[in-house]
């Protein structure tokens, strides 16, 4: 078991080329958000911005598409009800988040298995995207892309068909034992979160009670699937994902009494420079 600190996470952070373009940094697919869940798709995709990617589109329903298209400035948004954008975005994209926000309905049961079938970049599936997964886990046999499950204890719950007590209880076996079977990186959110790719264990050392509010997960999603489409393995990008968003938390509330997903987004770069990248950064933190 491996416990996640400052010195095991400085040396995944891969150092960027002077010359680097936009294009080195990945084209992050982030399929989420509907009718009253447009800040699910707004956290993700923004956290997927704020990490570096170097492209990201939103995939959304058309009814909100407009609403969040005027709210998200650095990305791009193509409707999901059209399925030539969704091919086309599998074929250029690095990295794909599906779930924050979505909606559980049969239609993005399709959606999903057309991502999960068809895709072959690394494929972060939180939220709605567990719940719809959790219909036919055996959908996870037909894929090719390396796959990160994000799920709090009542998704995983939905996901295994076991009471949230009991996993609780024996979480690091339950979380183990459902990487290893289904050949996952398995993300387990709690106060000190897991993850596991079924081979070995790392527990994340940050993060407090100060984030224990809405979006937070769909914050965390957008940060992974960035990460991996930048070039880190999936596993790598995984475990920077998580302690860089715990670490984040944990600075602001130091100062805050709640750190909201906005609070999270705005200071992710500053403290992925001052204290992943080892250098400097004066504006938020001295
Ligand atoms: N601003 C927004 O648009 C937001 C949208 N959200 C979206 O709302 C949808 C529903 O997600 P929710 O997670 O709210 O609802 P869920 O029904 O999936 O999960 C909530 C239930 O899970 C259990 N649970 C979760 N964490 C637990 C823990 N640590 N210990 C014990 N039990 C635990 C509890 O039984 C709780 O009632 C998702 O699509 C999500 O992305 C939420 O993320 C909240 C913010
Ligand atoms: N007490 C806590 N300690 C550490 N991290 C926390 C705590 N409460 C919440 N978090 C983090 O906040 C996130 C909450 O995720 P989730 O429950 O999926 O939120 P949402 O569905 O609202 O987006 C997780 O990454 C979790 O680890």
């Amino acid at each position: 078991m491996i416990e996640l600190d400052e010195k095991f996470i400085k040396e995944i952070y891969i150092p960027r080329e002077p010359d680097g373009y936009k294009g080195d940094y990945g084209h992050t697919f982030v399929v989420a958000g509907c009718k009253g869940f447009e800040g699910a798709a707004y956290f993700a995709t923004m956290g997927a911005i704020r990490t570096g990617s170097g492209l990201v589109t939103l995939g959304t329903h058309s009814d909100v598409l407009d609403h969040l298209s005027v709210k998200l400035n650095e990305a791009m948004t193509v409707s999901i009800e059209n399925i030539t954008n969704v091919r086309q975005m599998l074929d250029k994209c690095t990295s794909i988040v599906i779930g924050p926000g979505l909606g559980d309905n049969p239609r993005n049961y399709d959606l999903l298995k057309k991502i999960v079938v068809c895709g072959s970049s690394p494929l972060v599936i939180d939220a709605d995207g567990l719940n719809l997964l959790a219909k036919d886990l055996t959908l996870l046999d037909k894929r090719l892309c390396p796959t990160v499950l994000t799920p709090h204890f009542g998704e995983f719950s939905r996901l295994t068909g076991v009471p949230i007590d009991e996993l609780k209880k024996h979480k690091i076996e339950h979380a183990f034992d459902f990487a290893r079977k289904n050949n996952v990186i398995l993300v387990l959110k709690d106060h000190k979160t897991i993850i596991t790719d079924g081979k070995e264990i790392y527990i994340n050392t940050t993060g407090n009670s100060s984030m224990a509010n809405g979006g937070m997960g769909d914050t965390l999603a957008g940060i992974i699937a960035s990460f991996a489409g930048q070039g880190y393995c999936t596993l790598k990008a995984t475990l920077l994902g998580v302690y860089l968003h715990g670490l984040t938390g944990e600075i602001l509330s130091r100062g805050m009494f709640c750190v909201n997903p906005t609070h999270l987004l705005e200071a992710l770069p500053y403290i992925m420079k001052k204290y992943i990248c080892n250098n400097n950064s004066n504006k938020i933190l001295k």
